[in-house]
């Protein structure tokens, strides 16, 4: 090296490190004010010379409950985008559990192009540590940061940042775990974090094409389902919370949770199933009914069971359903029963005008898609303040299973259309009173060797001997009246 040069070097590098030298003193012993001040102007002398803008996109705002819609949007896009180019990656499981989803691992950098501009994109997190004798663990806050040069400010900000976020909320739809979640009692006290709902991933085969129900009845429910989903503009011009009340009632096995699942799957909506009995008192359901997300349905089965509606508490089985008896509800399909209302009673303190108050006031003011369905087997217990046209909008019958329901049965479980032995179950079925959920039980092959036939003989059987047993109570009533 030339010695002008390395003079020239050696005098950089002389003044740079007293800079710092100087600095580290600023630091050490000016008072925070100045120091503060110093900082600043060394920020914006710094930035005049340097051509880039950074833009940052935060996990989790100013509300720590609520993760960032605009974060979850750019992992979207980006998770697609630098799937291509980046060459650390993380792959988390994907949708339905049956593929690997790759998205930019932590502190992986990649490049992106709009309109001709170029920008990089760094997934980034800020560790914090736990505060000694702290009960909280270390906080990660992850963000991704965005740089461009700034003759491109105004694309980026005006339509490159539109895209990303169109795009990834694009992605994020078509790629959505739909989610089952519970409010389970004492689960909120595991993390500052934790929302009160534990979730898990909703994979309920039911559709309304495998519902055992009247084509009619189906396409009733389909078309007020999608225009409700489709009416964003219209519930805004009306100026009503954009949210839908279904009331589905009728015996126990005939569907009401299954058409649930089939709604939900139908709209790609989430699932809130709120236990009444678990909630704490008014004050708790509230904070629950927040946190819910927007495209869900939130789902009270059994209200009568869950709720004191009359000031008397009532028991779910004290009077069997018209034309079931104790004989054949031994018969009945084994279906999950909730616990009657007695047993929550001694913790749960939510009122009836609690439950209103939140379908009419706090619920709607929380905005976003939602549908809230309630299940009784028995409507005519409930208060008709709860399930007057407003709250619960439509009302839904679920009733026997008919020869029609009967069909859709027999295509699901033994892939018939038709079949000879048809004609008897239709002439069977519209005598006697037989749930779906029975009708499905009896088509059910219950060996490898059960052929159609065995299965549908089997459902002819029940059915002769629940009109037998009919006939015989019929019999009897009437022997009854003659002799009194
Ligand atoms: N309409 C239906 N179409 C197809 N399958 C049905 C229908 N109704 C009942 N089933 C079958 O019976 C089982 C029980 O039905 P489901 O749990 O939906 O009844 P429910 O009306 O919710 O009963 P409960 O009042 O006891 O809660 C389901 O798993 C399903 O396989
Ligand atoms: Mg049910």
């Amino acid at each position: 090296m030339p010695p002008k040069m390395f003079e020239m070097w050696a005098t950089m590098g002389s003044t740079i490190a007293s800079l710092m030298f100087m600095w580290a003193i600023v630091r050490q012993y000016c008072p925070y004010e100045v120091r503060r001040y110093l900082e600043k102007y060394t920020h914006q002398l710094m930035s005049f010379f340097y051509p880039y803008v950074k833009i940052s996109i935060h996990e989790f705002t100013g509300d720590r409950l609520k993760r960032s819609e605009a974060y979850a949007a750019v992992e979207a896009y980006l998770s697609v985008n630098s799937s291509k180019t980046a060459k650390r990656l993380k792959a988390e499981m994907g949708k339905d559990s049956t593929n690997l989803v790759l998205s930019m691992d932590e502190y992986e950098r990649v490049t992106d192009e709009f309109k001709g501009a170029k920008v990089w994109w760094v997934s980034s997190k800020i560790v914090s540590p736990s505060r000694p004798m702290s009960y909280y663990p270390e906080q990660e806050k992850r963000y991704y940061r965005l740089s461009f040069h700034k003759r491109y400010r105004e694309i980026i900000t005006e339509a490159y940042l539109e895209h990303v976020i169109r795009e990834g909320k694009e992605i994020l739809s078509r790629n959505r775990q739909r989610k089952l979640y519970t409010n389970s009692p004492g689960y909120k006290w595991l993390s500052y974090k934790q929302t009160m709902w534990s979730h898990i991933v909703f994979e309920h085969p039911a559709t309304f094409d495998t519902m055992a129900l009247e084509t009619e009845k189906k396409k009733e429910i389909v078309e007020d389902l999608v225009t409700f989903s489709e009416s964003k503009d219209f519930y805004t011009r009306i100026g009503k919370a954009w949210k839908r009340g279904y009331l589905l009632y009728g015996p126990p096995g005939t569907g009401k949770s299954t058409m649930i699942a089939a709604m939900a799957n139908f709209l790609n909506y989430d699932v809130y199933d709120l236990e009444l009995t678990a909630v704490k008192d008014n004050t708790e359901l509230r904070k629950l009914l927040i946190e819910t997300t927007s495209k869900s349905i939130i789902v009270i089965e059994d209200i009568d069971c869950s709720l004191d509606l009359t000031g008397q508490r009532k028991k779910k089985a004290e009077k069997p359903y018209p034309g079931e008896d104790e004989a054949e509800k031994a018969k009945a399909v084994e279906v999950p029963k909730r616990e009657p209302y007695e047993e929550g009673a001694a913790t749960s303190k939510v009122t009836l005008s609690g439950l209103l108050n939140f379908i009419d006031g706090l619920w709607s003011a929380c905005g976003g898609e939602r549908l809230i369905v309630f299940t009784t087997n028995y409507v005519e217990k409930l208060d008709p303040a709860l399930i007057r046209r407003g709250r619960m909008d439509k009302h839904i019958e679920l009733s026997y299973c008919s020869f029609e329901g009967f069909r859709v049965l027999a295509k699901n479980y033994l892939n018939l259309k038709t079949h000879e032995m048809f004609e008897r179950v239709e002439d069977l079925i519209s005598k006697v009173k037989i749930t779906p959920a029975d009708v499905a039980e009896n088509l059910m092959p219950k060996s490898p060797t059960d052929d159609p036939e065995k299965c549908l003989s089997r459902l002819i059987q029940a059915l002769e001997e629940m009109k037998r047993t009919d006939e015989t109570k019929e019999e009897s009533a009437k022997e009854e009246i003659i002799q009194s």
